[in-house]
């Protein structure tokens, strides 16, 4: 059941003619964790209803298993959903929610109970088969939604922010219930989320929207190491990864904010450009103020590091994480420069690095 999308756009009439989507292309592997991940308003769940068929296709094609699904109305199409909200029915039992669907589509009896029991077993949820939803905590909600979609037995399942209203140790547990259902179940599920750290943590592909546009399909590798272009960058890692400019200095030798130096293992190809280094990459050493080229702004501890955020004497901020038991204290004055380890960036956010496998080394 691969689901291929094809140059999909979407103008939604109501909305002065403004592209939402703008030639959407990928390929969606069978029993892949696929992950649609972008800003807010950028699209995601216009994309996903479109896959589902509840919102039309303005140009485009989407096919599922080699067939072109655009006119084929939702429950043909062999999937099912797990929105944001739950979508339970405050009147039925978490057993009743689970069946309804099946009960519509008309399965016997006893497939149907079959099917809800083992369904309720697998999230765990079978000593609260009796209760309304509204006996429930946000986390076991969810799972009555994992629930239906596991009964369904449908072979693709998508889920719109399905763990939005969770807090943040619960988002955590039903990140890793929901990766280990789909390993289980061997379902392809396409999932949506504005937030990097689910799509950098389940994904097997993710597929980062912004701007109307696909800026890059990758694993979360790729994307992490080698990201397409300065949003990518900036959309994954925390604290961010610093963009700063830097020019050329020399055949491989560029300065860094207009201030330290940096040699690199690559012919710098641009006068001016955009350097883009991982806190983690980032040095900060003491420094008595004439030797110094930042100050200390704030410093956070998180236990095994602690980040340092940095004011250049230009006014420029970065952030560092640096080891735990290193002090550093308001306003003092320090030395900050990085390790090789950087992006390169043209002046418009193309990534410009050459090792493409990763990071470029000094
Ligand atoms: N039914 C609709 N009619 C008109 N415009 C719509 C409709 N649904 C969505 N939009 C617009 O389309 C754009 C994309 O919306 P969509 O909900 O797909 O984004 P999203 O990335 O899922 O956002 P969020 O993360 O905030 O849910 C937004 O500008 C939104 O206002």
């Amino acid at each position: 059941m691969s689901t291929l999308i094809t140059n999909v756009c979407k103008q939604y009439d109501n909305n002065q003619g403004k592209t939402v989507l703008s030639n959407v292309s990928a390929e969606i592997e069978t029993g892949e964790f696929f992950v649609i991940v972008g800003p807010s308003g950028c699209g995601k769940s216009t994309l996903l209803r479109m896959i589902a068929g509840l919102t039309e296709i303005t140009d485009g094609e989407i096919a599922i298993d080699g067939k072109v699904v655009n006119n084929l109305p939702p429950k043909d199409r062999n999937l099912t959903m797990v929105f944001q909200s739950y979508a339970l029915f405050p009147f039925l039992s978490v057993w009743d929610n689970v069946a309804f669907g099946l009960k519509a589509r008309k399965h016997d009896q006893a497939e149907v109970s079959e099917r809800v029991n083992n369904a309720l077993k697998m999230v765990n949820l079978e000593d609260l088969k009796d209760r309304k939803p509204r006996e429930l905590s946000g986390g076991q909600r969810q799972r009555v939604a994992l629930a239906r979609a596991v009964a369904s037995d449908a072979k693709i399942c998508l889920m719109d922010e399905p763990l939005s209203n969770l807090d943040a140790q619960l988002r955590i547990k039903m990140r890793q219930e929901i990766y280990a259902l789909q390993r289980k179940l061997g379902i392809t599920l396409i999932y949506v989320t504005h937030d990097q750290v689910e799509a950098m943590t389940m994904a097997d592909h993710i597929m980062v929207l912004h701007d109307s546009k696909v800026q890059q399909i990758g694993t979360p590798t790729e994307i992490y190491k080698n990201p397409a272009n300065e949003f990518v960058a900036s959309f994954f890692g925390v604290p961010p990864i610093n963009i700063m400019y830097a020019s050329k200095v020399g055949a491989h030798s560029i300065k860094v904010n207009n201030d330290y130096q940096l040699d690199l293992d690559q012919a710098v190809t641009e006068n001016e450009l955009k350097v883009g280094i991982r806190p983690n990459e980032m040095i900060v050493e003491k420094a008595e103020e004439l030797q110094s080229n930042a100050t200390v702004q704030n410093v956070e501890f998180l236990g095994d590091e602690k980040i340092v955020h940095a004011k250049f004497n230009n006014g420029v901020m970065v952030s560092a994480i640096v080891p735990s038991d290193t002090e550093f204290d308001m306003f003092e004055t320090v030395k900050i420069t990085s390790t090789g380890n950087v992006l390169l960036f043209s002046q418009d956010g193309i990534n410009i690095t050459e090792n493409k496998g990763g990071l470029v080394n000094a």
